[in-house]
């Protein structure tokens, strides 16, 4: 009886732990634990003089899928691409869930030229993908575009996400299904910054 109880406890405390750090949906790192680990990642790679990189993905026109085909199919196409990338990177990568559409992979010891060939390599893989929908043996295809930066002396996570952002910003606004590496340029970085904030009061 005695045994019984702790092991419901541990139980318990697994389901709660997991909860903690995973994304419901997808079964992946939650956007707090996937920051804090990619943190401790740059931070390790920055102190052993190792290269770092992000991929920051976001699945094209994905509104598109919901508005067509339901939440439920949107749900099943996240879950589908989740998988599909777990089966793709090292055992030291990290992979987790930024939010809504948005995917983060974290890279360690990988400089930006194996960065920028990786998201080419993933970009391929993805646009094959047939993901199944469980509507009348249908299948869905989808794009993504991916934003790359790669750790340089003084980044943080925090800037590191910011270029690659800047990044994919750019993919988008060149017609989506493609990569983008953002140099470590801060005249580059600041013109970005303020086409974004034109484009925003324009909007
Ligand atoms: N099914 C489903 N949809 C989600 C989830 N989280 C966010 N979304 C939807 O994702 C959509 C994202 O739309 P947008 O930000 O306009 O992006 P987009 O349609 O991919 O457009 P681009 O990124 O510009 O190509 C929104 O409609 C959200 O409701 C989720 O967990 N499940």
């Amino acid at each position: 009886m005695v045994i019984w109880s702790q092991v419901s406890k541990l139980h318990m405390l697994m389901r709660l732990y997991r909860q903690a750090i995973l994304d419901p949906l997808t079964g992946i790192y939650n956007r707090r634990m996937l920051l804090r680990l990619g943190k401790k990642s740059m931070q390790e790679c920055s102190q052993n003089d190792k290269p770092f990189s992000v991929l920051l993905f976001d699945i094209d026109k994905f509104k598109r899928i919901n508005d067509t085909w339901g939440h439920s199919v949107g749900d099943k196409v996240l879950t589908g691409f989740t998988a599909f990338v777990q089966g793709k990177i090292r055992k030291t990568d990290l992979f987790g869930r930024y939010g809504g559409e948005e995917f983060i992979l974290f890279l360690p010891d990988c400089p930006s030229d194996t960065a920028i060939k990786i998201s080419n390599r993933m970009l391929t893989a993805i646009r094959a993908l047939k993901l199944p929908i469980n509507i009348e043996n249908q299948s869905l295809s989808i794009t993504t575009c991916i934003g790359i930066s790669t750790y340089s002396e003084n980044d943080t996570l925090a800037s590191m996400l910011e270029r690659a952002d800047l990044a994919l910003y750019q993919c988008k606004h060149s017609g989506r299904d493609c990569s983008n590496f953002h140099p470590i340029d801060l005249q580059y970085e600041n013109d970005e910054r303020l086409k974004i904030a034109e484009k925003i009061s324009i909007n």
